[in-house]
C-alpha cells in the first residue's frame, strides 16, 4: 500500500468513483467538496449519483474507515501525500475549458501541502495545465502529475477497477511512477495486467483529449453514415457491422443514434478544436465532428416533423428517455434535450420519460421544459409520435400492443433502433427507424 494518505478534491462521477475505488483498493482516502449537503449525505453512505457497483463500494470504504468525507478542499488536502484533483473543467463560452474552479483550488491548497506531496490533474485539462499548475504553486517540494481519467458513465466504477490503460504524465518521473503504483493489483477486464503508460505531462494531458475527440469523430462518422444510408436504401446496422469486423476499424462506437453528447465528448471536442486553433495547427476534424453532430440531431427532428405531417405546432409528443445515454442519470449536454429544444422551439407539446427522472425538468441550460410521466405509456397517451432518445433496455421490452391502446395511429421515431419493426407494425403503428428504410 502507498505510504501517506489520498485527497480527493471534487466527489462528482469522477471524483466519487476514484476515491471510493482507490479506497477498495487499501488505500486510505478523504474526499472533499465544496458541497456541505452533498458531504453530509456522502458521510452517511448516501450516493449522490447513478452509478452501478458505486454504492456496495462506498458502504464498504466507510464501514472499513478508509473513506472519509469533508467540507472544502483545504481540510481534504491537508497532510495528504496524494491529492487528485476532480473538479469541473466546463466549455469557458468560447470552446476553451474554464480552469477558474482547478486554478482556484489550487491556490487554496497549495501554500497547505507537505512538503513531497504530489498534485494530480484528474479533471480533463489542457494542454500546459501541469505548467500552469506548477507555476502557481511554485514549490520546489510538490510534484505535479497528469493521470487522465476514462472512465464511462453507467460503467464508471467497472472502468476503473478494470480500464484499457493508465496514463501518468509528468517532468518528474518518480512522482509518476509513485501514481502509477496507487493503480496497483488493477487488471484490465480480460484479466490481464494493466498497461501504466507513463509520459510527459503534454502527451498526457493530449492522450486524453485526443482520445475523447476521436470517439465522437467515429460516431459523427457513423451518423453522416446514417443520414446516408437512409437516402440510398441501405442498413446502417449492416454497414456498421461490415466496417466493425475490420480489426483495424474494431465494433466498438458505431451505434448510429440522435448524435452524441454527455458532459464531456461536446465541451472536450470544441476544447481541443480551441487548443489547434491557439497553436494555429489546422484541424478541421474536430469542428466537422460538431457539426456533423449537430446534423445528427437535425435528422432526428426532420424524421419526427415529417411523421407530424410537416407541422410540429401543438402536436403531442412523447420523449422516451431523456439522459445522455442509458445506465446513467445525467442530463448534461443530452442529445435527447438537443431534440427536445428544435421539438420546443418548433412549439410541439412535449411529454417525457425516463427512468432516471422522477420530476418535471425545469428549462435548464437553454434546454426546455419538459412535463416527465412516470411510465412509457403515460409519456405516450394521446402523442402523435412518440420518439426513443436513449437506449434504456426497458424500451426493447415495451409492450408496443399497449402504446397502440394509449396512441392509435401514433408514428415510432426509433432514434437508438431498438424495437423490433414487425411488432410494431403487427400492432398497428408505423416505425421510422434511423439510417434504413422504415
Ligand atoms: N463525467 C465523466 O464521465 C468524466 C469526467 N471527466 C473529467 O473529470 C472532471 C470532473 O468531471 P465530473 O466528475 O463529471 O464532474 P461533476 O460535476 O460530476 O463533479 C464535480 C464535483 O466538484 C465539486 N466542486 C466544485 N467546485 C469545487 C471546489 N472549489 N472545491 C471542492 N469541490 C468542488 C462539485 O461540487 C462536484 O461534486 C472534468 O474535468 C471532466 O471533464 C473525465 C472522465 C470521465
Ligand atoms: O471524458 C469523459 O467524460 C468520458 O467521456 C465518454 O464517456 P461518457 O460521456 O460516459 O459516455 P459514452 O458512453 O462515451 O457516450 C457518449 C455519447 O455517445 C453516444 N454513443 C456512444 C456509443 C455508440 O455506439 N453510439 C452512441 O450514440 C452515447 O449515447 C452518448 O450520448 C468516454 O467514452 C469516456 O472514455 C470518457 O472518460
Amino acid at each position: 500500500m502507498a505510504e501517506g494518505r489520498i485527497a480527493v478534491i471534487g466527489t462528482g462521477y469522477v471524483g466519487l468513483t476514484s476515491g471510493t475505488c482507490l479506497a477498495h483498493l487499501g488505500h486510505e482516502v478523504v474526499c472533499g467538496d465544496v458541497d456541505p449537503d452533498k458531504v453530509e449525505r456522502m458521510s452517511r453512505g448516501e450516493v449522490p449519483i447513478f452509478e452501478d457497483g458505486l454504492q456496495e463500494l462506498m458502504t464498504e470504504g466507510i464501514e472499513s474507515g478508509r473513506l472519509t468525507f469533508v467540507h472544502g478542499a483545504e481540510k481534504a488536502a491537508e497532510g495528504a501525500k496524494y491529492i487528485f484533483l476532480c473538479l469541473p473543467t466546463p466549455d469557458g463560452g468560447d470552446g476553451r475549458a474554464d480552469l477558474r474552479i482547478v486554478h482556484q483550488v489550487v491556490a487554496e491548497i497549495g501554500p497547505l501541502l507537505d512538503p513531497g506531496a504530489v498534485l494530480v490533474t484528474k479533471s480533463t485539462v489542457p494542454v500546459g495545465t501541469a505548467k500552469q499548475i506548477t507555476a502557481t504553486l511554485a514549490r520546489d517540494d510538490v510534484a505535479v502529475v497528469s493521470n487522465p481519467e476514462f472512465l464511462q458513465e453507467g460503467t464508471a466504477v467497472k472502468n476503473f477497477m478494470n480500464p484499457d490503460r493508465v496514463v501518468v504524465g509528468s517532468d518528474d518521473r518518480a512522482a509518476a511512477e509513485a501514481v502509477a503504483k496507487l493503480y496497483d493489483g488493477l487488471t484490465t477486464s480480460s484479466g490481464k495486467p494493466v498497461t501504466m503508460l507513463i509520459t510527459s505531462a503534454e502527451s498526457s494531458e493530449l492522450i486524453k483529449y485526443a482520445s475523447n475527440a476521436f470517439l465522437a469523430m467515429k460516431l459523427s462518422f457513423i451518423n453522416s453514415i446514417a443520414g446516408l444510408a437512409e437516402v440510398v436504401g441501405a442498413d446502417v446496422h449492416e454497414i456498421a457491422g461490415g466496417m466493425g469486423l475490420d480489426d483495424r476499424i474494431g465494433p466498438k462506437f458505431l451505434r448510429a443514434g440522435p448524435g452524441w453528447g454527455g458532459s464531456c465528448f461536446p465541451k472536450d471536442t470544441k476544447a481541443l478544436a480551441a487548443i489547434a486553433l491557439d497553436y494555429s495547427v489546422p484541424f478541421p476534424l474536430l469542428d466537422a465532428t460538431t457539426i456533423a453532430n449537430e446534423q445528427a440531431q437535425e435528422r432526428v427532428t426532420d424524421r419526427i416533423r415529417e411523421a407530424a405531417g410537416g407541422d410540429l405546432a401543438g402536436v403531442p409528443i412523447a420523449l422516451w428517455g431523456l439522459t445522455f445515454k442509458a445506465g446513467t442519470d445525467d442530463l448534461r449536454d443530452s442529445p435527447a434535450l438537443e431534440v427536445a429544444l428544435r421539438l420546443d422551439t418548433e412549439r410541439a407539446q412535449l411529454r417525457g420519460y425516463d427512468p432516471t427522472v422522477k420530476a418535471d425538468l425545469p428549462p435548464k441550460n437553454g434546454y426546455p421544459a419538459v412535463p416527465v410521466a412516470a411510465d412509457p405509456y403515460a409519456a405516450a397517451e394521446g402523442a402523435r409520435v412518440v420518439v426513443l432518445l436513449t437506449e434504456w433496455p426497458e424500451f426493447a421490452d415495451i409492450d408496443i400492443a399497449r402504446v397502440a391502446q394509449v396512441a392509435p395511429g401514433a408514428v415510432i421515431v426509433d432514434a437508438r433502433n431498438l424495437l423490433d419493426a414487425q411488432q410494431v407494425l403487427d400492432a398497428g403503428l408505423r416505425l421510422v427507424p434511423l439510417g434504413r428504410k422504415g
